[in-house]
């Protein structure tokens, strides 16, 4: 049976860099250290000396982590045979070709195979499925250790070499260190090697452990997701379609079952609901055992079930995030909850976070009609979210017509919607039960309602495109979503990397608020008030006195010289071009700062003093953005003689466009280097930016009260 094999921690015991060192104790201390996988490499060294360090490695390392032996199959048969515990090769380019490798090593041991170059690439797609169990890919950066690669690839070109790599998994290699941890993940490699970094390293141990650190952190661990819900033996829906989807969307799936359904694609024939102290049980195992990071509960069938639940709930202490699909109907039109079980919901829905009611569940939970239109629907799910203080998923799957919209709803109405056609399919059974566990999955990691709504459906559409490609059940029915499409396609699970644009689309409310407002409008057409444009001015020439501190501080913290080198001219030009306008018109920066100035200011202040350049990133970028996408526009509104031509022409210059564009790129590389928290994070504060970016256009000049 081959090992499964972990590339998060790899560490390549080089003799030539180890020299004198004794390389079984360097394995050991970085195995010590969580090193997972160990390569003994020994380019220029004999069999007979290469097999005494190799089986005094295997000893050192105790079956911990994965041993192979880089090139000598011969010495890795030697070692098995002296009854090492050795698990395999790392073989290159220039060796056994990898099916021959296989012949000879058997299919239970580990061959790993450096490949970089797309002809490598193009060879390893065309290998037998299993041939190969990762790939070493690099060099990323030139190094002294990996003399063969002739030009590094860089991050840009190991992500291009891992997206061909047909979804085998990866390690990135060459020149790395813990600090590379973050790049790698975001170029989707499955960990980092290394070789000087541990193997010079005074303390092996405390290397790998760093290193191993640094990876967890960036790649985000697996959040363990709860499902409460029926079983559906057809797989289609249910707590089977709940576990499906929760490990397609990067979570762990759990499962407390609630009723059992005898139902196929063409409908549900029988319900059996088993005790409910054998449900409390369930619940009980799992809470007294796992923490639970999110929770979906799906359909309950009784009023005893329902309210079985809800006591649980209120028992867990710290509730974790809850879905709440309120299983009425299913797609199929069949009814999965008694009449009088729908008062025992509303109780429930009070503990849930979101609900996501189809147009019929919806109808039944505001005593109304089926919407028949989207706005009546989006006006019942505000009217729900108001009673129940509840966010409100309202889904377009039952609307008639070729639009299936779905949007996420407050007691304010959408906070993010989302169109797109129907998929023309029959095969939608389950579509509500998956969206619904996606969005657990997903919230578990963001952290963030209206992204992992986004992130869920789109999830989802996936899901429902691939349907047909399956074959499960007889005309007529409506057969089961296609819940693996992601991995079946080689595709990698989605990178929860939200870009910046992501953001932008989020802050839509915030911007035609800021169109709406009187400022932007009397400016573009000529009509503000001398005095509330002087009032603008200055406060904006403080208020870029200290933004220009606050991009020296991106300078400082910036990871890369070009970065770097951004954000220090990004400083220098505000301070000169955007100043210019400012003095031409006699501003300075000696007036008092208003409320609107300070609390802005001290929002970028908070972020550059946190030290945390993606989250002061994030902070900056709506400045640049807010203003280039407004000078843009307003541009054409300019005039000869038009009062503010002065202000237009400054925030309509391409050369403004072209730093935003380099800001919002920047703040892109920035978000692939963050965790999901980190994410969330980044996107709070580009939002908080964008209200007190709002704020500041609105504020008018002091009325002074004369005493
Ligand atoms: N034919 C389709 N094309 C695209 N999306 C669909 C289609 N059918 C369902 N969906 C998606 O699945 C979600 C849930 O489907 P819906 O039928 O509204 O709920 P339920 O499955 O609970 O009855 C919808 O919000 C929509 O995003
Ligand atoms: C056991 C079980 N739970 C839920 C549903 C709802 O399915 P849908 O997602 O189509 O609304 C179902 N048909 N069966
Ligand atoms: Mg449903």
């Amino acid at each position: 049976m081959r090992r499964p094999v972990d590339l998060s921690t790899y560490l390549v015991a080089d003799l030539a860099t180890l020299d004198h060192r004794d390389a079984a104790d360097v394995v050991r201390a970085a195995v010590d250290g969580g090193a997972t996988i160990v390569q003994v490499r020994g380019k220029d060294v004999g069999a007979t000396r290469l097999l005494e360090v190799v089986i005094a490695c295997a000893e050192a390392n105790a079956g911990r982590a994965t041993l192979v032996v880089n090139d000598r199959i011969d010495v890795y048969l030697a070692a098995r045979a002296a009854g090492a515990d050795v698990h395999g090769v790392h073989i290159g380019q220039s060796d056994v070709p990898p099916v021959s490798a296989r012949q000879i090593v058997g299919p239970d041991a580990i061959i790993g195979l450096s490949a970089s170059t797309p002809e490598n690439l193009d060879r390893v797609r065309a290998l037998p499925p299993g041939t190969v169990d990762y790939l070493g890919t690099g060099a990323v950066r030139a190094t002294p250790t990996k003399r063969d690669h002739p030009v590094p690839l860089g991050w840009d070109g190991l992500a291009r070499a891992i997206a061909s790599a047909g979804g085998l998994p990866c390690v990135a290699i060459g020149g790395l260190g813990p600090g590379d941890a973050a790049d790698a993940y975001a170029a989707g490699a499955d960990g980092v090697a290394v070789v000087r970094a541990i193997c010079l390293a005074d303390d092996p141990a405390g290397a790998a452990r760093e290193l191993r650190r640094e990876w967890s952190r960036v790649s985000a661990p697996v959040p363990n997701i709860l499902a409460i819900a029926g079983s559906d033996p057809s797989g289609g829906a249910g707590i089977q379609a709940d576990l499906k989807t929760i490990q397609a969307t990067g979570g762990y799936g759990m499962a407390a079952i609630t009723a059992l359904t005898a139902q196929n694609t063409q409908g549900v024939s029988g319900v059996h609901v088993p005790p409910l102290s054998f449900l409390r049980a369930q619940l009980d195992a799992i809470a007294s055992d796992v923490t639970i990071d999110a929770i979906k509960i799906g359909m309950l069938g009784t009023a005893d079930v329902i309210q079985t639940v809800t006591t649980w709930l209120d028992g867990l202490g710290t509730i974790p995030a809850v879905v709440l699909d309120p299983v009425m109907v299913a797609t199929s039109g069949d009814r999965l909850l008694d009449d009088e079980s729908e008062r025992a919901l509303f109780a429930l829905i009070d503990r849930a976070d979101v609900v996501t009611p189809n147009l019929v569940e919806l109808a039944a939970l505001t005593g109304g009609d089926v919407a028949q239109t989207w706005d009546e629907a989006l006006t019942q799910a505000r009217a729900l979210a108001a009673r129940h203080a509840v966010l409100v998923l309202a889904k377009g799957g039952h609307l008639r017509g070729s639009a299936c919209p779905d949007a996420l709803v407050g007691t304010d109405g959408p906070i993010i919607q989302m169109d797109g056609p129907r998929i023309v399919t029959e095969n939608t059974h389950g579509t509500g039960c998956s969206l619904s566990s996606a969005l657990a999955s997903l919230q578990a990691r963001t952290g963030d309602w209206a992204w992992s709504t986004r992130l869920a459906r789109d999830w989802l559409r996936g899901a429902i495109t691939a349907a047909d490609t399956l074959a499960v059940g007889g005309p007529g029915g409506h057969g089961p979503l296609d819940h693996a499409h992601a991995i079946r396609t080689g595709a990698r699970p989605p990178r929860l990397a939200a870009e910046p644009d992501f953001w932008w689309e989020q802050i839509a409310q915030i911007r035609a608020d800021i169109d709406a407002g009187d400022f932007v409008r009397q400016l573009a057409q000529g009509t503000l008030p001398a005095e509330r444009f002087d009032h603008y001015l200055q406060q904006d020439a403080l208020y870029l006195q200290a933004y220009a501190r606050v991009l020296r501080s991106a300078a400082d913290l910036a990871p890369t010289r070009e970065e770097r080198d951004f954000w220090a001219a990004s400083a220098e030009g505000c301070l000169v071009a955007e100043m210019e306008l400012h003095r031409s018109r006699g501003a300075d920066a000696r007036a008092e700062e208003s409320a609107e100035t300070a609390a802005y200011l001290r929002h970028l202040r908070d972020a550059a003093e946190a030290s945390d350049y993606a989250l002061l990133v994030a902070a900056v970028l709506p400045c640049f953005w807010i203003y280039d996408d407004l000078g843009r526009r307003l541009a054409a509104a300019s005039s000869e003689g038009h009062p503010y031509a002065d202000w237009l022409a400054t925030y309509g210059d391409p050369a403004f466009t072209r730093a935003t564009q380099q800001a919002i790129e920047v703040a892109r590389r920035a978000a692939r280097r963050e965790s999901d928290a980190g994410l969330a994070r980044m996107m709070s504060a580009f939002t908080r930016s964008s209200e007190l970016e709002k704020d500041f256009f609105a504020q008018r000049p002091r009325v002074l009260v004369s005493r």
